[in-house]
C-alpha cells in the first residue's frame, strides 16, 4: 500500500471543494488530517479562537463520518509535521496556501525542509479565487485600486469546485492527537461565549444551507438590501469563508449560475463583494504592511491618537452616537457587525475621534467571529484613508444621516440600544466583562463629541497634515 500523506488543515476546515484533500487521496495511500496549535492560532483574537475550536470540533466529526479522523497536535508546525511524519512514515504533505507574510514565512520554511528531508511538499490553491500573482496589470505590477482589479477578473475562469470524497482512506493505526477541550480555545471569551454562541453558525453544512437560502432568495434583492442594517438582506456567509468551512470557488458558482441564469443587479453586486475578499488577499500578499502600518507610508505621520478614553467607550458602545453604539453592541453580542455600520463606525474612530485605525482594527481582530487578517486590515485602513483605493479623509461619514438613511426607522439601532424593548440589547449585559461596571438600567449616554465639532477637528488635522 502507498504510504500515508498528511493533510495540514489551516484555513480550510471543510471536505468539499478542497483540492489539497483531493491530491492527498489521489496518492492512493491513507491520509492523515491535521491541525497545529501553533503560535499564529495562540495569536488569535478571542472571538475567532473561540470560533475556531466549534469549527474544528465540527470538522473532526465530518471526517469520522468518512471513516477518518482529525489529529490534533501543538507546536512549531514544522517540528510537528517532521515527528508526525516520523511518527507514521508519511511521505508527503500537502495543504492549502495562504497568502500573509506570517503564514508565507512559516509554509516556506516548512516546504523547503521537508524537501529536504526527501518529503513531497505540496501547496494548493483553493482559499481565494485567483492567485494573488496571477493578476497583473498591463505593466506587470499588482493592483491597488479595485475596480481595475475587479475588470481584470471578472470573466476569468474559476475552475469547478471539487466534489466531497466518499471516504478518505485511514491508516491502519492513528498517531495521538491532544484534544480540544484541553486546547481550551475560547477561554478569553469568558462569559460572553454563551451570548455569541446563539448567534454563530458554525461547519461545512450550515454554510451550504446558508449558501442554499441566500440563492434562493436574498441574492436578487442583494444590491437593493446590502445597505440595510435593519433587514436581512446579506449572505452572512463571512464567517464560514473566514475559515475556510465553505469554499470560495462554491460561492462564486452558485452565484455565477444564479447571474446567468436570472441575470439582474443583485447577483453581479454580490460577485463583486466576493472579488473585495480577493482583492484583500491580493493586496496583503503584495503589501504585507497593510496590517500593521499605514498602506501610504505618508499617513504613518498623521497625528492619530493611540488607545484613549475616548476609545473605550467607542469599544463599550458608550459613544452617545446612536447608530455607533447600535453597531459596537452588535459586534459584542454577536461576534459580528453589519459592512454599512462597519464602515460607520471605522470612519467615527479615525475621523470624529481621531484615533488610529490600528485601535479599531485590533478589536475587531478580538471580537470579530468572522475575523479574516486580509479583509479586517484593507477594510480599516480604507476607512481611516491611509489605505489603497481609500474613501479620502475629507469624506468623514455623518453617523446621523447615515443612520436616517440606512435605518429609516430606527429598527436596528432600537434592536441594539433599547433594553426594555430589545432582549438582544440586553443581553449585551450578559456578555460583556463585569469590569466595565455597565447595567442596564443606566442611562444612555450623552454624545460624547458634536458631530460638527468632530468632523472640523478631523478636517483641521488633515490640512495641518497635508501641509
Ligand atoms: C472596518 C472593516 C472591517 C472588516 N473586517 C472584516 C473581517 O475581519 N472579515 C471579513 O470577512 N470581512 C470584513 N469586512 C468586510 C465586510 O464587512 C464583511 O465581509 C461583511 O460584512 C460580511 O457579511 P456577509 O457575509 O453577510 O457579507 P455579504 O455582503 O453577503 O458578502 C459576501 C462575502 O463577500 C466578502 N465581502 C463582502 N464585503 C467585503 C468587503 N468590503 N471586503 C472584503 N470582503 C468582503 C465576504 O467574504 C462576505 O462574506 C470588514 C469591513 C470593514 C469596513
Amino acid at each position: 500500500m502507498p504510504s500515508p500523506t498528511i493533510l495540514w488543515l489551516r484555513r480550510d476546515l471543510r471536505l468539499s471543494d478542497h483540492p489539497a484533500l483531493v491530491a492527498a487521496i489521489g496518492r492512493g495511500g491513507p491520509v492523515i488530517p491535521v491541525f497545529i496549535r501553533d503560535g499564529q492560532v495562540d495569536d488569535m483574537g478571542a472571538a475567532p479562537k473561540w470560533r475556531l475550536g466549534l469549527s474544528l470540533d465540527d470538522l473532526a466529526k465530518r471526517f469520522e463520518e468518512k471513516g477518518s479522523r482529525l489529529i490534533f497536535r501543538s507546536g512549531e508546525a514544522l517540528d510537528v509535521l517532521l515527528k508526525l511524519v516520523e511518527e507514521t512514515g508519511a511521505t508527503a504533505v500537502h495543504w492549502s496556501r495562504l497568502y500573509d507574510s506570517r503564514s508565507i514565512d512559516r509554509d516556506s520554511k516548512v516546504k523547503s525542509a521537508l524537501k529536504d528531508t526527501g518529503i513531497e511538499a505540496v501547496s494548493h490553491e483553493g482559499h481565494v479565487l485567483h492567485e494573488p500573482w496571477t493578476v497583473e496589470t498591463g505593466t506587470g505590477g499588482f493592483y491597488k485600486v479595485y475596480t481595475p482589479y475587479w475588470k481584470a477578473v471578472k470573466d476569468r475562469d474559476v475552475p469547478e469546485p471539487e466534489a466531497t470524497p466518499s471516504t478518505v482512506p485511514a491508516p491502519d493505526t492513528w498517531p495521538s492527537s491532544e484534544t480540544l477541550e484541553a486546547w481550551a480555545l475560547g477561554t478569553s471569551m469568558r462569559r460572553g461565549a454563551d451570548v455569541v454562541a446563539r448567534y454563530v453558525s458554525v461547519g461545512e453544512e450550515a454554510a451550504r444551507g446558508r449558501l442554499g437560502s441566500f440563492m434562493g432568495h436574498g441574492i436578487h434583492s442583494y444590491s437593493d438590501e446590502r445597505d440595510r442594517p435593519d433587514h436581512d438582506g446579506t449572505s452572512r456567509l463571512s464567517q464560514h469563508l473566514a475559515l475556510g468551512e465553505i469554499g470560495i470557488r462554491t460561492v462564486w458558482h452558485a452565484a455565477y449560475r444564479q447571474l446567468h441564469d436570472k441575470g439582474g443587479a443583485g447577483p453581479e453586486t454580490f460577485l463583486k463583494e466576493l472579488v473585495w475578499r480577493d482583492f484583500a488577499w491580493h493586496l496583503i500578499h503584495h503589501t504585507p504592511h497593510i496590517r500593521d502600518t499605514a498602506w501610504r507610508e505618508e499617513w504613518a505621520e498623521f497625528p492619530w491618537q493611540k488607545d484613549n478614553a475616548e476609545a473605550t467607550k467607542w469599544k463599550r458602545g458608550l459613544t452617545g452616537e446612536p447608530i455607533v453604539d447600535a453597531g459596537m453592541r452588535e459586534l459584542y453580542v454577536t461576534g459580528y457587525m453589519h459592512n454599512r455600520v462597519r464602515m460607520i463606525v471605522a470612519s467615527y474612530l479615525t475621523k470624529h475621534l481621531m484615533t488610529s485605525w490600528r485601535v479599531g482594527h485590533d478589536w475587531f481582530e478580538d471580537c470579530l467571529v468572522d475575523h479574516d487578517p486580509a479583509s479586517n486590515a484593507l477594510g480599516w485602513q480604507w476607512s481611516a484613508g491611509s489605505g489603497p483605493d481609500a474613501t479620502p479623509y475629507f469624506r468623514v461619514f455623518n453617523p446621523q444621516t447615515q443612520a436616517e438613511k440606512f435605518d429609516p426607522d430606527g429598527v436596528y439601532r432600537k434592536r441594539w440600544l433599547d433594553v426594555d424593548a430589545s432582549d438582544e440589547a440586553a443581553a449585551f449585559y450578559d456578555a460583556i466583562p463585569e469590569s466595565w461596571g455597565l447595567s442596564p438600567d443606566d442611562a444612555y449616554p450623552e454624545r460624547m463629541i458634536g458631530l460638527k465639532e468632530g468632523r472640523q477637528r478631523a478636517l483641521d488635522a488633515y490640512e495641518d497634515f497635508k501641509n
